[in-house]
């Protein structure tokens, strides 16, 4: 569904992403492992179309994303792409519900619609009773759990995860993860995360680990 092809990128001269291939299938859930600095999210925004490689070629469903055009991208973007970071990026001024409804505005989802599916996934995500508060008002664990609504509430193909446990203690970011998971298999959805937790790669259908801008080979054994 996804495709990168021999994929190199360089910011300035420093080459940080070469010769690098990866195939993402529906619904597969898909660790980018290695140690810092290897262009994991380099590589996972390449993978997403926010940025453009140097060399190589990336395709979504057959499609070229550097043959698009800038608005053409970003409306497959917001489409067929959902996005987790490290912090939960939600809009400062905007409730919890209203930064989870804005996926579906964008879409011009019908209003029933929108208001259904947000308010059945916040409920489902033990976010109904903070659906009204700012970010700055709820913990850390629960904007992350709201960004992960925010990612997936206009069902899109692809989750990319850049560290989405990175800025939470470890009990919370379990449950931030677990709730990604459970909501992309209940839609078929595939993720593509960027993790320094080998507990959350093993999770994973397959990972992928990057050192110094390569893929490192699997060892036969460690394919599942
Ligand atoms: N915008 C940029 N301009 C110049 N160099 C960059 C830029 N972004 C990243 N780099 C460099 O590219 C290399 C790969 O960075 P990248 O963030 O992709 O790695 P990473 O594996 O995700 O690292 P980390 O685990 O520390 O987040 C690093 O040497 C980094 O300093």
């Amino acid at each position: 569904m996804l495709v990168a092809e021999n994929v190199g990128h360089a910011y300035q001269t420093a080459t940080v992403l070469s010769e690098v291939d990866v195939t993402v299938g529906e619904g597969e859930k898909v660790a980018l492992v290695g140690p810092s600095g290897s262009g994991k999210t380099t590589l996972l925004y390449c993978l997403a179309g926010l940025i453009q490689p140097s060399n190589g070629r990336i395709s979504f469903r057959g499609e070229d994303l550097g043959a698009l055009g800038d608005a053409q991208r970003s409306e497959l973007r917001q489409r067929s792409f959902g996005f987790v970071f490290q912090s939960a990026e939600l809009v400062p001024e905007l409730t919890l519900r209203e930064n989870v409804l804005l996926p579906l505005e964008l879409q011009k989802v019908p209003v029933r619609e929108r208001t259904r599916r947000v308010d059945e996934l916040l409920e489902q995500l033990g976010l109904a009773e903070q659906a009204k508060k700012r970010p700055a008002k709820v913990s850390g664990g629960q904007a992350q759990r709201a960004a992960v609504a925010r990612a997936v509430v206009h069902r899109p193909a692809v989750v990319f995860a850049d560290e989405p446990t990175g800025a939470l203690d470890r009990a919370n970011g379990a449950v931030v993860v677990d709730v990604l998971w459970e909501l992309a298999k209940e839609q078929g959805t595939a993720v593509v995360m960027v993790t320094h937790d080998r507990d959350l790669s093993l999770r994973a259908d397959r990972s992928i680990e990057l050192l110094d801008g390569k893929i490192v080979p699997q060892r036969p054994e460690s394919h599942s």
